[in-house]
Order: structure tokens, then sequence, then C-alpha cells
């Protein structure tokens, strides 16, 4: 996504003028169309959303009447006036201005929230629901970025920048009124010194923006070796890299260093200074009201009084709105990523009249099979093969021939481009998919297990199985046996996600679950190719065990594991080279027997 990236100064909620630290701004592609489904998005608060603005609206008439009232104060004190009731007016106005505050906030909070809840259930749920290709143009960082940063982004800008938005316009506004009426000559003095101190804003933000920029530019190259360091951390010490992993280290730690020493000089040296001409701006305003009220222009001094307050709450909306519509600019390009997943195809629904799939026999058939993860790059090409029902089948060949991708295509991961494959006489694509994923147990290379108890990934998908199905599944993939070792036995919680185990108890357990969920037809993806040859042997026997009757596919790296398997194919760029059990493909002397010699020495 082309992304516009602007600096943004940080918020100032004392001073008037400040630069800062500064972020960066993320200007949305259409702001008026995410914002017209944000607010579709507030369909059941639009009462609350009411109350809110007009919450907003008496909270700025609150904090514009207090001045007013203050100047009130002043001139009673200055001509001998009754001072109680007007200090109790003004007290009255602070609480009022708290109360309402106190109720803004907590409408928005609901509102707010109630909105988030929403969009993170629809997101997770169409997360559920996307095809595997969305995930394969979509780098998993980005989308929990998207599924956290932005909706948090999102909550944000709607329980406070919205509701600051709107009090302070209603400020600005009831503020200038005042002012005017008051006196249009200082009003016209103010505006001056408003102008004043934001174009020097302008051109100060802009200055310090660029050491910023850069600072957060060293910053995320330092994180990014940070964790690149961490997650490989044991490369780096097999290959003894150490040093030149701390030299990197240390070369962006400096530069990182140095730009952020520069970029607060230079945020610390001009903080101050435009304090300095922010007071001046003040002082020359009540100097110019005094020489009026002396001269007898204005004859009242709490109307100066009033004034100055009036100053200081009418220049800093200026600068904070600024601000603030920057963090809703941000807001509402995270928005608009958050739609954009919204507004992915799901995966296919099943067809009207679709088949109910209760009983596969199992026979499975290949015809002209062709696809492409990318449609100009072909990955299988008219592949045909008729597996029957009951009998093991072994696809081989070497990295990147496209045997996982078989798999992909028999479990409907994704759909065939050309061709198509038949189960029971029918095409995958007339079954429910329900049912269609029900009919096949897969234990992939990939070992996918949950930070839950072993028990549980064992039963992942048969949950009310009973504690003696599970362990008799996992005596049968010869898990048992280590799973007792473990510190709670099946209780154990895989913390870390099953990282905490080798590889190959990782693929036992996945194996005991596929055991349990007992499918008709089974594929395994071997991950024998990382585990020392004891595991191999328990793995082996392990998947051998749970083929017996039934129709199977396993894809091999070792090819003393498929021996007795009763086809083998071998396929080479996507396209089967020999076909046939292991005796006829020996008897052929092609690449299949060159392939086994090789590997059996
Ligand atoms: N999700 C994907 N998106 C794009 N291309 C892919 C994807 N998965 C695999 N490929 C490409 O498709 C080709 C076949 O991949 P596949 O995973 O089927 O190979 P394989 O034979 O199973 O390899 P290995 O033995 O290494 O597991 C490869 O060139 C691979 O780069």
């Amino acid at each position: 996504m082309a992304e516009n990236k602007e600096y943004v100064p940080p918020r100032n909620p004392g001073g008037i003028s400040r630069p800062g630290r500064g972020g960066v701004v993320v200007k949305p592609k259409n702001m008026k169309g995410t914002l017209g489904r944000l607010w579709q998005l507030t369909k059941g608060h639009r009462k609350g959303l009411g109350w809110i603005f007009l919450l907003s609206g008496l909270a700025s008439g609150a904090s514009v009447l207090s001045p007013y009232v203050t100047g009130k104060a002043v001139t009673a004190i200055s001509g001998g006036d009754a001072l109680t009731w007007i200090l109790v007016c003004l007290t009255g106005l602070y609480v009022c201005d708290w109360l309402i505050r106190f109720l803004q906030a907590f409408f928005m909070a609901s509102i707010g929230q109630n909105v988030i809840h929403h969009i993170r259930r629809v997101l997770f749920d169409q997360i559920k629901t996307l095809p595997l290709a969305f995930f394969d143009r979509h780098r998993h960082g980005e989308l929990m970025s998207r599924l956290t940063n932005d909706v948090d982004n999102i909550s944000i800008t709607i329980s406070s920048s919205l509701t600051l938005l709107l009090t302070y316009a209603f400020t600005i506004g009831g503020v200038f009124v005042m002012m005017v009426t008051l006196s249009p000559l200082l009003t016209l003095v103010a505006i001056v010194g408003v102008v004043l101190i934001f174009t020097l804003t302008k051109i100060v933000t802009k200055r310090t923006r660029k050491l910023f920029l850069e600072r957060q530019k060293v910053l995320g190259a330092l994180n990014g070796q940070v964790e690149e360091s961490i997650s490989g951390l044991s490369i780096v010490r097999a290959f003894c890299r150490e040093e030149e992993m701390e030299r990197e280290f240390e070369e962006k730690n400096t530069r990182l260093c140095r730009v952020s020493i520069r970029a607060l000089i230079w945020s610390g040296y001009l903080m101050p200074l435009m304090n300095v001409i922010n007071n001046l701006c003040y002082v020359a305003i009540a100097v110019f009201s005094g020489v009026l009220f002396v001269n007898g222009s204005i004859g009242d001094i709490g109307l100066i009084t009033s004034f100055l307050l009036y100053v200081r709450q009418f220049t800093r909306p200026f600068v904070e709105i600024a601000n603030i519509y920057n963090n809703f600019q941000t807001a509402v390009a995270g928005a608009e990523r958050v739609f954009e997943i919204l507004d992915e195809e799901p995966e296919p629904a099943d067809k009207e009249g679709a088949l109910h799939l209760t009983a596969p026999r199992g026979n499975i058939e290949l015809r002209h099979v062709s696809f492409g993860y990318n449609p100009d790059k072909p990955v299988l090409r008219d592949v045909s093969v008729k597996i029957p029902a009951g009998t093991q089948t072994a696809i081989v060949g070497a990295t990147g021939s496209g045997k996982t991708t078989i798999i992909n295509l028999l479990t409907r991961f994704y759909d065939v481009s050309g061709g198509s494959i038949l189960l029971d006489g029918h095409d995958l694509r007339d079954y429910k998919m329900d049912d269609l994923r029900a009919a096949f147990g897969v234990v992939l290379q990939d070992t996918a297990l949950f930070a839950e108890s072993v028990r549980d990934n064992i039963a992942y998908g048969h949950p009310e199985a009973a504690m003696e199905q599970i362990r008799q599944a996992a005596r049968v993939a010869g898990a048992d046996g280590f799973i007792q070792r473990l510190p709670k036995g099946y209780d154990t919680v895989l913390e870390q996600g099953g990282m905490e185990l080798s590889q190959g108890e990782r693929q036992l357990i996945t194996i005991a679950r596929a055991v349990l969920a007992n499918a008709p037809i089974l594929i395994l993806d071997e991950a024998t190719s990382s585990v020392d040859t004891v595991t191999e042997q328990k793995i082996r026997r392990a998947m051998l065990k749970i083929c017996e009757d039934r129709t199977s596919v396993i894809i091999a790296h070792r090819l003393s594991t498929i021996r007795d398997s009763d086809m083998i194919i071998l396929l080479e760029k996507g396209e089967i080279a020999e076909q046939g059990t292991h005796e006829e493909l020996m008897a052929l002397d092609g690449r299949y027997a060159l392939m086994y010699k090789t590997q059996t020495g």
C-alpha cells in the first residue's frame, strides 16, 4: 500500500506552541469514504453520539464562561461590590465543567469500546473465512498489526480525538465571540499574535521533523536487528558471528544515540524559545490592554482579566487541533486497512445443492490438474493419477517439485486452476466443505500445536474424546511414552505452542491427533528429514499403523519409509515423471531408482 507519511509534532497539553518529539502520520487514501463506513459502524449508538455532541457544546460553554465570570469577580473586587455570588457562580461553573467532562468520557468509553468490540469480532470472523491465498499475499506481522494496532488506533480516536476535536471547535468559536464582544481591537491584536505563533510553530516543527524522522528510521533498524538477533541466536552462535552481530548493533546504537541527542537538543532549544515568543505575545497584549485602560478606551479592569484568560484559551486549541487531526488521520488510515481485510472475498461458499459426504470410500482421482499460486507461475502441470480406496500412495520428488501443493489441492486449501479432482466420483467442489475437510486426517510438516495442554492438542478435532481414547491414540502414534515423562503428563500446557518439544515429538502429537480424528482418508507430510533415526523409525511405524485399511497419501523425503506403498509417484517440476510400485520403479532404473540408490548408499 502506498502510504503517505508525514511528521507530526507530539500532543501538547500544556503550552501553546511546543515543537516536540514527533511521530509519523499516515494519511488515509479515502478520508470521506472511510469516515462514512466508520459512521455506519456507530449505528446502534447514534443517541449516545448525540449526547456527546451536546455535552461537548456544554463543556465548551462552561469553559468559555469561566473567564468572563472571573473578570466579573475582578471588577467586583476593584469596585468593592459583593463578590460572594460571583465566586459561587464560578465554583458552580467549574463543578459543571467537571461533571460534563465526566459524562462525556463515560459515553465515549462505552461507545468506543462497543464499536471496537464489534470491529474485532467481524474482523476475526473474516480472518477465519479468508482463503489461504490471502495469507500468502500478506505477511503475518502486518496482519497482526492490523488486528491489534490499527483497531486500537480506531478505538483511541473514537474515544478521545473525536471529543477533543468537538470541544476545541466549540471553544474556538465561543472564545472568539466572547473576545469580539469584549474588545474588537484587542481581538485583532490577539489574532495577529496567534498567526505569528502558529507560523513559527510550523517553521520549527518542519526543522525538527527531519531529525525525528531519521531517529525513527534508525530506531526501526535497531529494533529489526534486535529481533533478528534474538530469533536467530542459535544460528549466530553456530557460525560464531557474535562479534559481527555486536559490531552491527553497536554501530546502529551509536547512530541512534547521536541522532536522538541532536533531535532532543533541537527541540530542547526551540521549545523554550517558542515559549518565550509565546509569552512575549501575551505580554504585548497585556501591555496594550494596559495602555487602553490608562487612556480610558477600556474602563473595566475585569474585562482585561477576562480577555487575557481568553487569549490563553484561544491559542491552545489551534496547536492542539493540528496534532489531534494528525492522530485522527492516522487512525482513519488504520481503519482503512481494517476495512481492506473486511472487503476481501471469503472462501467460496458451498455451491447450491452441495453434496453431503457422509461415508467416503476414498477413491481419489486427479484429472489433468494444473495449478499455480500465482497465475503466471504454474506449479503443477497436467497431473493425472488414480488413487484407489484403501491404498497407500507416496509422493516423492525434489524440493519444490509440487508435493505439498497436491495436498493443498486435495484438502481444498486452494482450488485447481485447470482440470479436476474427484473423490468417490464427484468433483471436490461439489461437496460441502465441512464434510470434505472432515473426511481428511492431516499431519502436516509444519506441526501446528496450540498453547494448551497436550491432551487438548491431541483432542483438537475431537474435543469430546474421553481421556482413555486420547491415551490410546497417543499409544498408536508412539507418543504415550514421552508424554508420560512430561512434568504434568497429558496435562502439561505447551506454553510456547510446542516449541519446548523436539520436532519429532511435535509430529508424534499431531499424528496422535490424526489417529483420534479417525478420518477415512489420511494425508501425511513427513517431517523425518530433520529428526534422528530412532524418532524417524517411531514416526514411520506410527504412520504405517494408522494408514492400515485407509486411503492414504504420504509425502516422503526418505524413500526407505515408503517402499511398501501401493503406488509411488515421482514428481518433477510439477509433472509426474515416474509412477509405479517400488519394484517397478527400481526395475525402470530411472530417476527414482537413482534417488533410492543415492539415499540408501
Ligand atoms: N503459498 C505459496 N505461494 C506461492 N508459491 C508457493 C506457495 N507454496 C509453494 N509455492 C511454490 O510452489 C512450488 C512447489 O511448492 P511445494 O511446497 O508444493 O513443494 P514441495 O515439493 O512440497 O517441496 P518440499 O519438499 O520442499 O516441501 C515451489 O516453487 C514453491 O516456491
